[in-house]
């Protein structure tokens, strides 16, 4: 069996007395796009950011592409491989988006600013980022500061970004949230696309999205997994029903 992109077993985090994350096994599949849904609390965001590096876990492991990632901070991550749209979205108002995500493509390249050329002559990196902006559909507002962009092309700015770093797992804390029903369907048409080059890991409260794109879906609930499965095992599982799933779709 191929080996999965990333792996956390065992992955567990307390907040005081509460176990906000209690033993979290996942696995992120090579072209798989997998949900984590649950309930408010249950601790999904938790879970992305103990694999995002923003929080240390109490045990429990992390492997990207079969390495441990240890107690490696959120950049060295980044520099294996790992992608979280979240932890971009500290966006810079006066800056454009092609600006945003050329400095992501430097950051990625490790690349020095050279302050007698500005950066955004730099054909090849403009070219790419151009690239990657068109890729979310951003080309044509590229070059608006981000003050003039809609919250949605926000949160595709910021997977623009995420995309510069050439991710092999892309972890997304609820990337339609505040998006209105045209934004959430090119972000999930976009996302459809992206499976293919990288495993993605998608927090989304909402259940149609969340059975029409994903190839399995996890389940969490008090910090558990309590299942993993494709859309029509989850949807019959018992569990599930009872615990979070009620009559969704
Ligand atoms: N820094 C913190 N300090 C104390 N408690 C926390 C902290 N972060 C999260 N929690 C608690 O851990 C639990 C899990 O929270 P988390 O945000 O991970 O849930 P979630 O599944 O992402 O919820 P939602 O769907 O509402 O975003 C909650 O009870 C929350 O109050």
């Amino acid at each position: 069996m191929v080996e999965p992109l990333l792996t956390t077993r065992g992955l567990s985090r307390g907040f005081g007395a509460l176990k906000a994350c209690d033993g979290v096994d996942i696995d992120i599949r090579a072209g798989e796009i997998h949900a984590l849904i649950g309930p408010n609390g249950a601790g999904k965001s938790t879970f992305v950011k103990l694999v995002s590096g923003e929080i240390a876990p109490d045990s429990g492991s992390i492997h990207l592409l079969g390495k441990p990632v240890g107690t490696l901070p959120m950049t060295a991550r980044a520099g294996m491989g790992m992608a979280r749209s979240f932890q971009v979205s500290a966006l810079a108002p006066s800056m454009t988006g092609l600006e945003h995500v050329v400095l992501a493509l430097l950051q990625h390249r490790g690349g020095v600013f050279h302050f007698f050329r500005p950066i955004a002559r730099d054909t090849g990196l403009k070219a790419r980022a151009e690239e990657i902006l068109a890729r979310v559909g951003m080309l044509d507002r590229a070059t608006i500061p981000v003050a003039g962009l809609s919250h949605g092309e926000r949160r595709q700015l910021e997977i623009a970004i995420a995309l510069a770093l050439e991710p092999r797992v892309l972890l997304l804390d609820e990337p339609m949230a505040g998006m209105g029903a045209e934004g959430s369907a090119r972000l999930a048409a976009l996302l459809n696309e992206l499976r293919g080059d990288m495993g993605i890991l998608l927090i989304e409260h909402d259940m149609e999205t969340v059975f029409a794109l994903a190839d399995r879906i996890s389940v969490m609930v008090g910090g558990q997994i309590v299942a993993t499965g494709n859309a029509g095992e989850i949807r019959s599982n018992a569990t599930v029903q009872s615990a979070y799933l009620g009559d969704a779709p």
